[in-house]
């Protein structure tokens, strides 16, 4: 029996550099089921380092990061087949997960719009397309961790907001999710705002005023 009180992602201490350049020098995170956390900070601030040490595909020079469950991952740039279409995407990685089959695929393509794009080639979609399927492609093996890169980045508004509703359904199933964002409005969204500063993150409180505005 898991409880939402179960930490699901805990990142300690966390050091990553590029050459001399220091990006992030002792960051902490504990995310637990059922939490929503959002990463913020200035461009540069190194937000995608950090999600990419969590993710395991740049392992930090220091520092320990442990994950309970499955992850999954959704970097800022799609990483898909210009050739292959949204469907055979799927059924690829539905194979590689060993799912039964590709329907849960099917049905976040739908909820995000994207249905209509099974039978198109990656190279023929647009970029917010081409996110979707991005995005429909890292849920598709129902991760207990999910690490989000500005997933949203090209969407419309109402794919935007049917994001945030599978976001809210993902979370409320007590997966724990941690999402980028440059977004400082609607902050009552997120159960943690972490922000990073100087390579560390900063627990940042929820300001009302700040509600609606955009950074
Ligand atoms: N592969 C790399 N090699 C060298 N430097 C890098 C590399 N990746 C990132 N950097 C540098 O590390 C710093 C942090 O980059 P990162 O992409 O993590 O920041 P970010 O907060 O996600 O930025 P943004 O808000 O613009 O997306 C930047 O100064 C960037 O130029």
């Amino acid at each position: 029996m898991t409880t939402r009180t179960e930490t699901a992602l805990q990142a300690r201490d966390v050091h990553k550099a590029y050459g001399r350049h220091r990006v992030l020098r002792g960051a902490d995170l504990t995310v637990r089921r059922g939490e929503l956390v959002a990463v913020v900070g200035e461009n540069g601030s190194g937000k995608s380092t950090l999600l990419k040490a969590l993710a395991g595909i740049q392992p930090p020079d220091r520092g320990e990061v442990r994950v309970h469950g499955r992850l999954g991952y959704c970097p800022q740039e799609p990483v898909l087949s210009p050739s292959l279409t949204a469907e055979q995407h799927l059924r690829y990685f539905a194979a590689a997960y060993r799912l039964p089959g590709t329907e849960r695929g099917l049905e976040l393509l739908r909820e995000l719009g994207g249905e209509r794009y099974l039978r198109t080639s990656v190279g023929e979609m647009s970029g917010g397309t081409r996110q979707k399927v991005n995005l429909a492609l890292a849920l598709l093996h129902d991760p207990d961790v999910l690490l989000l890169d500005e997933p949203y980045q090209g969407f419309d508004w109402e794919t935007y907001l049917h994001f945030w509703d599978l976001v809210q359904t993902l979370r409320d199933r007590g997966r724990a999710i941690v999402v980028i964002t440059h977004l400082v409005f609607e902050q009552e969204r997120f159960d943690q705002l972490a922000e990073l500063v100087d390579g560390r993150i900063r627990p940042r409180a929820h300001h009302p005023e700040d509600d609606h505005v955009r950074a």
